[in-house]
């Protein structure tokens, strides 16, 4: 990868959207996952690529692109908000990127996230880039307040300006085995979504089983999700490599039958740079270069920025600045 590599659209203009399918239970009886083969699997990629040092800097600075600048605390504000939309609209500093030679390619991450009631703040603060915000609007982390009221949110999420939006499903439905339950409200909330591009969260650190995990992931693709994505980083278990697995494989299989590509977002404690390079490393060997693309893949993230211009800083100076110089908000 050269660090021009790193000049990808916000969004491919061919991309097709998934029109969503027909709930097909005979397509889940198929799904099985092999905890122990996927551990093992696991266990390979972050050993077998090795990034030599010139190269880090490029994946650093395409891994940007793939992050979802991430808020989502009990005691967010609107000053809050706009600090972090001022660090997505200029990710990295100047001086870095100079020295990296890259300062013209206008790179930025691939949203903003947060809460329903700052996405005006967030849409105001982003004015004039094109970079979206996105909103968990559905209950988030629980996604257990009533349907009525998850889908009205969804809604005022768009009305305000959220271009994508993360929802959570209900992880009893999956432990119950209910699909047909879990197929009809992601299908109601993509329906509410209109143009918006929906993201599932899973919560995958609360389905018991990577085949549940599977499972799920199947059902969402079925009812229209443009990505499915592990938790809500409120799980005692969030993202992880072998979930992951679990989860792309079973976009691998719906692009083969259907044709239609999934986008695939790991969220929750996902801090380091050099973990960053280990789930791009993952997407190009199980789904190939295109899953890495910010219109495929995202991380939801909120501190990963912060490790990642701290590498960078290294990478030019040969020095690392204390954590305090590089605050995201
Ligand atoms: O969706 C994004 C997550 O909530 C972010 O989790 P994090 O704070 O562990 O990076």
């Amino acid at each position: 990868m050269s660090l021009k590599a790193v000049e990808m659209p916000h969004a491919a203009e061919e991309h097709k959207r998934n029109p969503g399918f027909d709930l097909d239970l005979g397509w889940l009886r198929h799904v099985r996952m092999n905890r122990s083969a996927l551990e093992r699997r696991a266990a390979t990629i972050g050993t077998r690529r090795s990034v030599k040092k010139q190269w880090q800097a490029a994946w650093l600075l395409h891994a940007i692109t793939n992050i979802d600048l991430t808020t989502l605390n009990g005691d967010d504000s609107k000053g809050r908000v706009e600090r972090l939309c001022a660090k997505a609209r200029q990710p990295i500093r100047t001086d870095i990127l100079k020295a990296l030679g890259v300062e013209d390619l206008g790179i930025t991450p691939g949203a903003v996230c947060v809460y329903h009631n700052f996405v005006a703040d967030a849409v105001a603060a982003l004015g004039g880039t094109n970079i979206p915000v996105a909103a968990v609007s559905t209950g988030f982390p629980a996604g257990l307040t009533p349907l009525d009221t998850r889908i009205a949110e969804i809604e005022a999420s768009v009305k305000a300006g959220a271009k994508e939006i993360d929802i959570v499903i209900e992880r009893h439905q999956v432990l119950t085995q209910d699909w047909q339950g879990l197929y009809d409200q992601v299908k109601a909330f993509r329906a509410a979504c209109g143009d918006a591009h929906l993201k599932t969260i899973l919560g995958t650190g609360e389905l018991a089983t990577q085949t549940n995990v599977a499972k799920a992931s199947m059902v969402c693709m079925m009812a229209g999700a443009d990505f499915i994505k592990t938790s809500t980083g409120k799980e005692k278990v969030n993202a992880d490599l072998v979930t992951s697995l679990s989860m792309i494989r079973m976009i691998r299989w719906f692009h083969e039958e259907t044709g239609i590509e999934i986008g695939y977002k790991p969220a929750g404690g996902i801090s380091k740079a050099k973990d960053a390079i280990t789930y791009l490393a993952m997407m190009k060997d199980e789904l190939g270069n295109k899953w890495l693309s910010p219109h495929l893949f995202r991380f939801g993230a909120s501190s990963l920025l912060n490790d990642i211009e701290r590498q960078l800083e290294h990478n030019v100076t040969g020095r690392y600045a204390a954590d305090y110089r590089q605050p995201l908000v």
